[in-house]
């Protein structure tokens, strides 16, 4: 008897790239649960059980062990730094991080720089011996130069559109990001053959629509 698997999706943007994804390797996720407000939807002819997340808690769910496998951002994980094994990389939801600022930036002792990754920011400046004073916010990071609340921002770019129509400059890129698959680190070994065969078909058809 083949194991229930446990599904940390994340709700926003990757979901509908991700269930598109796990669909075209073969896997039974009826469209309706793609609109639905239900937080955990069974699926027994998958044997599997979708755990609808805020992406930034996918990997915490894995690492306690109630999801066994997510699906994440890279940002996210090198922001969460979470005991996981990172199995996958599927290739959806490709953008970068990088370092942002006005067209007229100039070096000033001590700069403000504000992000949604205070780990990821105050990481890399300190690899580079560079003193900032990171300042944590959650969303429209854009605003912090327009507004005088920072002089530089770390945060993702995909077309650069949000950049341009504010009139920001990408300034230094720190990392590409796409879409991981995790798993808990028990649940690797207790399901492994669950697991296994999931990655390999997912591997096969990555490989196949060359997304990585
Ligand atoms: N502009 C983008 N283009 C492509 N991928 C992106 C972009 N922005 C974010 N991502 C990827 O999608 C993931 C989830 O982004 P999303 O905006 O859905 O999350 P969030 O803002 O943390 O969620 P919420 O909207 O629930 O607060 C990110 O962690 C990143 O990996
Ligand atoms: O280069 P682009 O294609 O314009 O995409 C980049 C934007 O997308 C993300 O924001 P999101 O839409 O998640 O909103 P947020 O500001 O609430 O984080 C990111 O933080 C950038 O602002």
């Amino acid at each position: 008897m083949q194991d229930i698997l446990k599904v940390a999706m994340p709700k926003g943007r990757i979901y509908k790239q991700a269930s598109k994804l796990f669909r075209e390797a073969g896997l039974t996720i009826p469209d309706d649960i793609d609109d639905s407000r239900k937080l955990i939807i069974s699926v027994p002819e998958a044997r599997m059980e979708f755990i609808m997340a805020k992406p930034v808690d996918v990997p915490t769910y894995v690492e306690y062990g109630v999801a066994d496998i997510g699906v994440v951002g890279k940002d996210v994980l090198m922001e969460e730094n979470r005991n996981v094994y990172e199995l996958l990389d599927l290739g959806i939801a490709r953008c970068r991080m990088s370092v942002i600022g006005l067209p007229d930036w100039e070096p000033v002792l001590n700069p403000r720089v504000a992000t949604k990754y205070p780990n990821v920011a105050s990481q890399y400046f300190r690899e580079r011996g560079q003193q900032v004073e990171v300042i944590k916010l959650n969303g429209s990071i854009e605003l912090a130069p327009l507004i005088g609340l920072a002089d530089r921002i770390v945060d993702m770019v995909e077309t650069g559109k949000t950049l341009e129509e504010n009139g920001l400059v990408e300034q230094e890129q720190i990392f590409s990001i796409t879409s991981r698959l995790i798993a808990n680190r028990v649940s690797y070994r207790m399901k492994n053959e669950t697991i296994q065969a999931l990655c390999d078909k997912l591997q096969i058809l990555i490989a196949s629509t060359s997304r990585v």
